[in-house]
């Protein structure tokens, strides 16, 4: 499989390739040169897998560049039991009575691995491939990575003690819950740098691209990116969706819903990757939070990105997000893979101007896409985290309940609505303790992890800042 930029550059290599430089030359993002698809034969074939091996089959059409046993070795020592805690990696439980058919609610838990967020579903996969690819090469890797909360201790956790891999990353000072900042600020491994960026989530992301578009830094500091915009992350979230789908055993061809929490469009993006491989899900629901540049988009047909001032602090606070990169890989499909146009509409963008498809051919492509969308407010989470636990006894995460909230306003008969639980509640103590007036259990290793000595520097939203740290703590490669 080769790959290309949705802003057009035609040859970004193989999988291996875009794995490592993670932004594509030209400021775009990796895309398959063309989407695989599968067969009803194939999927039912693939009902009684591990996960690891459905994650083999979902993978390997795009991994054209990894011999078949290694790449099935790395699944099988990322999807293990240990770190998932269950054998099934993703369960999927029901909330309340399912229907013959399968109709009903559930909850996908991805959410049970080592950081308590679902992003540690394609890390630890990144974890395992950077190493094996890094190593086959001989080469090093710096990772430079934003976080609203979760990505970053994902990625940390996943490059652990990895020999080959530094990571910097950068969060918003003081816009973290707690728990995530400690995760990620006690961490005391010299490959781990954490950098809290004085703005907010776009601002860190937008460092990342700044630093990534400077060529010559980039190849000398090996630069790579674990954030979304990296392909091997969406690509790894879409296997979940073939699972969920799997495990529901439905008739031939009948469809599922799913309802994803969304900020940076990369989760609910993998989804549509599955669907564009021929998964039958009917709707994919993007709840937003109050920053709900996404829900404006999908109600109204314009996208229209939020400045750094605006984007307001909620209590989701992964999903305060004003800008969404994975966006512009959903802008492309539904241009047809037309570069030409996804560039000038991330012109607009990068401009903080709106981008309105309303009443285009484009928008018909949007609504057939199957996308719906809704919003919630802290009241909202708060009464969503309080229904569930009583009428379900289950606590969820206040990101989850915006995907529950949403999510049921879209229910259809007979098809199941599966929400992705995309962190467990231990990471938002104060909010669930708000909401339900206790405290959500949390997993004895992390006990007392808010008390741990921490270890961050504040930085200036400011490149030159960025790049200088860099240059300080990490080896330049020798001129060849
Ligand atoms: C807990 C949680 N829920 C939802 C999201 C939003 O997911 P995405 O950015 O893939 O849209 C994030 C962050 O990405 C998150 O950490
Ligand atoms: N919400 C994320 C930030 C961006 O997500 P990513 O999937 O692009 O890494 C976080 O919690 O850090």
């Amino acid at each position: 499989m080769k790959y290309v930029s949705t802003r057009g550059a035609r040859d970004l290599g193989s999988f291996s390739d875009v794995l490592l430089s993670g932004l594509a030359p030209d400021g775009g993002l990796a895309m398959p040169e063309s989407i695989p698809t599968v067969t009803p034969a194939q999927l039912e074939a693939w009902r009684a897998l591990s996960y690891a091996d459905l994650a083999y089959e979902v993978m390997r059409p795009f991994i054209t560049d990894i011999p078949e046993g290694d790449l099935r070795r790395l699944l099988r020592d990322t999807y293990t039991e240990d770190a998932f805690h269950s054998p099934e990696i993703t369960p999927l439980t029901p909330l309340g009575e399912t229907g013959p058919d399968g109709g009903g609610l559930y909850l996908l838990e991805l959410s049970n691995g080592p950081s308590l967020a679902f992003k540690d579903m394609a890390m630890q996969f990144l974890g395992q491939v950077f190493e094996y690819v890094l190593e086959a090469r001989g080469e090093r890797l710096n990772i430079l990575g934003a976080t609203s909360g979760d990505t970053g201790s994902a990625a940390e956790y996943a490059m652990l003690g990895k020999a080959r891999v530094n990571v910097v990353m950068l969060s918003p000072h003081g816009r973290m819950s707690a728990f995530q900042q400690a995760q990620m600020f006690s961490l005391q491994e010299e490959n781990i740098f954490n950098l809290a960026v004085e703005g907010v989530f776009d601002d860190c992301q937008d460092l990342v691209k700044a630093v990534n578009a400077d060529a010559d830094f980039k190849a000398r500091y090996d630069i790579g990116a674990v954030n979304s915009i990296n392909w091997a992350r969406v690509l790894a979230q879409a296997v979940y969706y073939f699972r969920a789908y799997l495990a529901l055993n439905l008739p031939a061809g009948a469809e599922a819903d799913f309802s994803v929490p969304s900020g940076n469009f990369g989760n609910v993006f993998a989804g549509y990757l599955a669907k564009r491989m021929g998964l039958p899900i009917g709707q994919l629901i993007v709840a937003s939070n109050e920053n709900d540049v996404l829900h404006d988009f999908f109600s109204g047909g314009t996208y229209h990105v939020r400045p750094a001032d605006r984007v307001a602090v909620t209590s989701s606070p992964s999903m305060d997000i004003g800008k969404a990169s994975n966006f512009e890989r959903y802008l492309y499909l539904i241009a047809g893979a037309d570069a030409v146009q996804t560039r000038g509409w991330w012109d607009e963008v990068g401009q903080s101007r709106p981008v309105a498809l309303h009443g285009t051919p484009h928008w018909d492509a949007v609504q057939a896409s199957g996308f719906r969308s809704g919003r919630s407010t802290h009241a909202d989470r708060l009464r969503t985290i309080r229904t569930i636990f009583d009428t379900y006894g289950r606590l969820i995460d206040p990101h989850t309940a915006d995907g529950v909230l949403v999510g049921q306003a879209y229910r259809r008969p007979g098809v199941p609505m599966i929400c992705l639980e995309t962190a467990l509640p231990a990471k938002f103590e104060e909010t669930v303790q708000a909401a339900v007036g206790q405290t959500p259990e949390r997993p004895a290793r992390f006990d007392g992890i808010e008390q741990a000595p921490k270890r961050f520097q504040v930085i200036p939203n400011d490149v030159q800042t960025l790049k200088d740290f860099i240059a300080a703590n990490l080896t330049a490669k020798e001129p060849a």
